[in-house]
């Protein structure tokens, strides 16, 4: 029997120029032994309706070819199936290829499809909404929100983001968090739940997650000074945000979030708002949830 691969292409991700040539994919799919489709994503959203579909049509290997929206998108209807994820990066920061070490070159991300070689990983869900690479309510939810307002998805679009984020960002959010059997209050500067260990374009507030430990690493920054601002940003370009003594880090299995005002949370999901309609928020792991394509080492 063929082997169904289906590829669902964003054309938006990245630049925003992405097509999958047919001829490439036969290349290293050949018509005599697997049947592939190249679906393209019309709208937001579009990427689960397509998978949804592709899962009923009997793909074994269901490919998001975008960056970590799309991957979302596409890998919220594998979790607990057998169904392979397979990556072809072609968003801006490819976060979650990054930390699985898949190439942004096209050849040689297909080759890695071809090999078949799955491993299971982690997944996360915030009110039972999946994610895979990380998740936030402070600074970096707001940082999100104003550039999707941008009409480019790339690294310079995310730098006026944080600058203009940081000019209005205010701390009138006091939320309370349960983890590990400790309660605390806070006014979150960074309140960043992470699976993977990397945010995109290198960048990592977590650098020790890991895809494979079954937990979530949860870093926690309470409201600044400007002066402890602008270091906290000066050491995190150079990785070093863990030496201000404010920077706290946990793992946890599940964490909740308490919005003490009631006030609706903004939320960020792999790269994505959310639209949340509870001041509740559980986000929880679950382990060994996904069978994904990567690299034989
Ligand atoms: N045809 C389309 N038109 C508009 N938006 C789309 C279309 N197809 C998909 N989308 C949306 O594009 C958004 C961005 O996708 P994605 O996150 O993959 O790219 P990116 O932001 O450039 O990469 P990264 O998240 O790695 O930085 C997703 O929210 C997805 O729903």
């Amino acid at each position: 029997m063929k082997n169904k691969i289906h590829f669902i292409v964003n054309p938006i991700a990245g630049k925003g120029k992405n097509k999958l040539p047919v001829a490439l994919v036969e290349a290293y799919f050949p018509k005599e032994n697997y049947e592939v489709f190249i679906k393209e994503t019309e709208f937001i959203g579009h990427a689960t309706a397509l998978t949804e579909l592709s899962i009923k049509e009997g793909a074994q290997i269901i490919v998001a070819c975008g960056g970590d929206g799309t991957i979302n998108e596409v890998a919220c209807c594998l979790v607990n199936t057998q169904v392979i994820l397979g990556i072809l990066p072609m968003g801006s920061g490819n976060g979650l290829a990054s930390n699985l070490k898949i190439p942004k070159n096209l050849k040689k991300a297909l080759s890695i499809i071809k090999k078949q070689n799955a491993i299971e990983i982690d997944t996360a869900s915030i009110n039972g909404e999946p994610f895979f690479s990380n998740a936030g309510i402070g600074f970096d939810a707001h940082v999100i929100s104003d550039f999707e307002e941008n009409t480019t998805r790339q690294l310079f679009s995310y730098v006026k983001s944080t600058f203009r984020t940081l000019k209005k960002y205010n701390y009138k959010n006091v939320v309370e968090l349960n983890y590990n059997g400790i309660t605390e209050r806070l006014s979150p500067f960074l309140l960043f739940i992470s699976n993977s260990n990397e945010m995109g374009y290198k960048m990592s507030l977590t650098p020790r997650a890991s895809l494979q430990d079954g937990l979530l690493d949860v870093i926690i920054v309470p409201k600044l000074s400007t002066f402890k601002l602008f270091l906290f940003a000066v050491l995190f370009l150079f990785k070093k945000h863990h030496w201000l003594k404010e920077v706290r880090f946990q793992q946890v299995k599940n964490l909740e979030i308490k919005s003490l005002d009631d006030s609706i949370l903004k939320i960020q999901r792999d790269g994505e708002s959310i639209l949340q309609k509870h001041s509740n928020i559980i986000i929880e792991i679950l382990p060994n949830s996904l069978n994904i394509c990567v690299k034989k080492v």
